[in-house]
């Protein structure tokens, strides 16, 4: 296993470079497709992570979405525990809130999150308790469902360019994944004290095919590159874009998951919104028939994604130790 990075904060330890702002305008017209499709491989090669602006999603519904959810975590207690987070007897998805948490087997959660399924689906892709959802503020349930539609929008663009530039039709990755999304929304307290297991994202990779991030522009998420961590600068109004596990399985190992990790803000509340995009239960997750052939074998284990799922609810947040054990091992 590879050695921890010391979590100390000082600033510098921080690289300069960090992943690139991509501006997703003019992308209907061929060259500047092509253009933007190079941007995205370069940043996904170099760092799996990538800011994208002009992409669709309104600014007001990306506003509200922030405003809701923050009045949700600002509830009382037992608002919020009345929607605990209980697994769900026949699909196994865990749904609701959850307390901050730093025992356990599992590196599980120095912040509170709420988890919930939105999206068109059946029952085993979205889960037995979709009304563990949040009742308030009212206007709760009808803003993150437009969000996440518009959010789905966006995801499929992506996933279209991202399978171009593996020499693919762009329906490709959109056919490995279902259009009911995990969000996760994580809310950090302030504190000075940015050491790990004090209100943070343990490091980790997605257990998703792409993973777009909405926050309140405060820093900080940070990539594992080259072992250092770097800490990316929210650009306002952008999302954050990384691909996680799925991607690397299905692309062969081109896109690697990158591990990252977040962290408080010293003196404000901050709230971060990961949409995942994954496959279905069902799917068989492997690497793509297409990219396989006598110079280029398989290296990564056919597996069903309920089963992978199955394996992360399992072991929590802990590295890269899931996709290192999906690898297929060369003696
Ligand atoms: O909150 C952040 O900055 C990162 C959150 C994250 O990586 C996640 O929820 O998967
Ligand atoms: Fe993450």
């Amino acid at each position: 296993m590879a050695p921890r990075i010391p979590m100390s904060m000082g600033g510098e330890s921080l690289a300069a470079e960090e992943p690139p702002v991509i501006d997703l305008s003019g992308i209907t017209k061929p060259e500047r497709r092509r253009e933007i499709g190079r941007s995205i491989s370069e940043a996904l090669e170099t760092w799996g992570f990538f800011q994208i602006t002009n992409h669709g999603v309104e600014e007001a519904l990306m506003k509200k979405t922030i405003e809701v959810f923050t009045e949700f975590f600002q509830s009382p207690d037992e608002e919020k525990l009345s929607i605990q987070r209980k697994i769900s007897g026949a699909s196994g998805i865990t749904q609701g809130y959850s307390r901050p948490r730093t025992d356990g087997p599992a590196l599980l959660n120095a912040t509170e999150f709420l988890y919930n399924v939105y999206g068109p689906g059946t029952k085993e892709e979205l889960g037995d308790n979709t009304d563990n959802r949040p009742s308030q503020p009212p206007s709760f349930r009808s803003t993150v469902e437009e969000y996440v539609e518009s959010v789905d929008g966006l995801a499929l663009a992506i996933l279209g360019l991202i399978s171009e530039s593996l020499g693919l039709p762009q329906t490709t990755l959109p056919m490995y994944t279902s259009r009911a999304h995990g969000v996760r929304a994580n809310y950090y307290q302030p504190t000075k004290d940015r050491v790990e297991k004090v209100f943070s994202v343990y490091p980790h990779t997605d257990p998703s095919v792409l993973t777009i991030l909405h926050t309140n522009d405060l820093p900080a998420t940070q990539v594992r590159k080259d072992d250092r961590w770097v800490q990316i600068s929210p650009v306002p109004g952008a999302f954050l874009v990384n691909v996680g596990d799925l991607t690397e399985i299905l692309s062969n190992g081109r896109y690697r998951s990158f591990e990252h990790r977040g962290l408080p803000h010293e003196t404000q509340h901050r709230l971060t919104i990961a949409t995942f995009i994954r496959p279905l239960p069902t799917t068989v997750v492997e690497p793509i028939p297409l990219l396989i052939d006598e110079s280029h074998p398989p290296l990564y284990k056919s597996q069903l994604y309920r089963s992978y799922l199955q394996g992360f609810i399992r072991k929590g947040l802990d590295s890269r130790s899931l996709i290192e054990a999906a690898k297929i091992s060369i003696v």
